[in-house]
């Protein structure tokens, strides 16, 4: 099988995007992972599926795969790539979209400076939906990893993150402990871990371990969590600059129902095509 893909970036969190529009495209995990090898594949933290909608009034459906070559629900820096990909490769001309994914529509819009503004939905913050297993709803956990503690807040934007505040982000710690709460037992789905430095009530410093990639350079429904951490305990105000290892995103959230906004770059590093062995 001949793929052509664009390889593309937000923040570094690197992507292959591939158009299921004009080819359908069914990959198994075997041929996900086997893509995503940095050494014998292209490589990439994820890889995006651009197909058309399941239900009227919606533009695409947007799929998202981990290097793990499991699929997952969400990818926040993937869906102003997706945006960028659709309009760059003439599958529309307009500049907002209504984008289905596994957990709910989201409208990515392009801006006057080429950076684009994704409305990611409302959090949730209901254990049972995170998924997180807890007695009681609470806005911090104590999670006991090994012989430590860490209090955690469970957050989902469609996938599964656990945020914690540092004193330094620039530490072991997340290359430590991340792996372990990527697959602690509380956490059904797996999960996103995010370490969060604060700088002032307008910014944090951020890094992730994200499920299925290890930590990335940037992850974008890790931003939006860790800000929606932040304002639950009170730390942040509803509008954050953070400051990822890979750049920055700007990140609002009013609270309650309110959407939460994502603000940043989008980036085509090149395209290619690769031959892969029949599934
Ligand atoms: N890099 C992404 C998140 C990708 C999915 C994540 N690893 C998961 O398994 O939920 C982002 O920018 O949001």
């Amino acid at each position: 099988m001949t793929l052509r893909f664009t390889k593309m970036q937000g923040l570094g969190n690197d992507f292959i995007v591939l158009d299921g529009v004009r080819n359908p495209i069914a990959l198994d995990a075997a041929q996900v992972q086997q893509l995503g090898d940095r050494h014998f594949g292209v490589g990439f933290d994820q890889l995006l599926l651009v197909e058309p909608a399941q239900q009227a009034g919606h533009d695409f459906r947007y799929r998202i795969f981990n290097s793990s070559g499991e699929e997952v629900e969400h990818c926040g820096n993937g869906a102003r790539c997706f945006l960028k990909f659709v309009r760059d490769q003439g599958l529309t001309d307009k500049r907002e979209l209504a984008v289905e994914t596994a957990r709910g529509v989201i409208y990515p819009k392009l801006e006057d400076n080429g950076e684009v503004t994704v409305d990611m939905g409302p959090p949730e913050l209901h254990a049972a939906e995170v998924p997180f297993l807890a007695e009681h709803e609470a806005v911090i956990h104590p999670l006991q990893v090994g012989d430590e503690v860490f209090d955690i807040t469970a957050v989902s934007m469609g996938n599964p993150h656990a945020v914690q505040v540092v004193d330094d982000v620039d530490t072991d710690l997340v290359q430590r402990v991340g792996p372990l709460i990527e697959k602690h037992a509380r956490f059904p789905r797996k999960v996103n871990a995010g370490f969060m430095q604060i700088v002032s009530r307008d910014a944090i410093k951020l890094r992730v371990y994200e499920r299925g990639a290890g930590e990335t350079l940037a992850c974008g429904t890790g931003a939006c969590a860790a800000v929606v951490a932040g304002i639950q305990r009170g730390l942040l105000n509803g509008r954050v600059r953070v400051s990822t290892r890979g750049g920055d995103l700007t990140i609002a959230w009013a609270g309650g129902d309110a959407p939460v906004l994502m603000t940043g770059p989008a980036v085509t590093v090149f395209e290619g095509v690769i031959n892969l062995p029949e599934a």
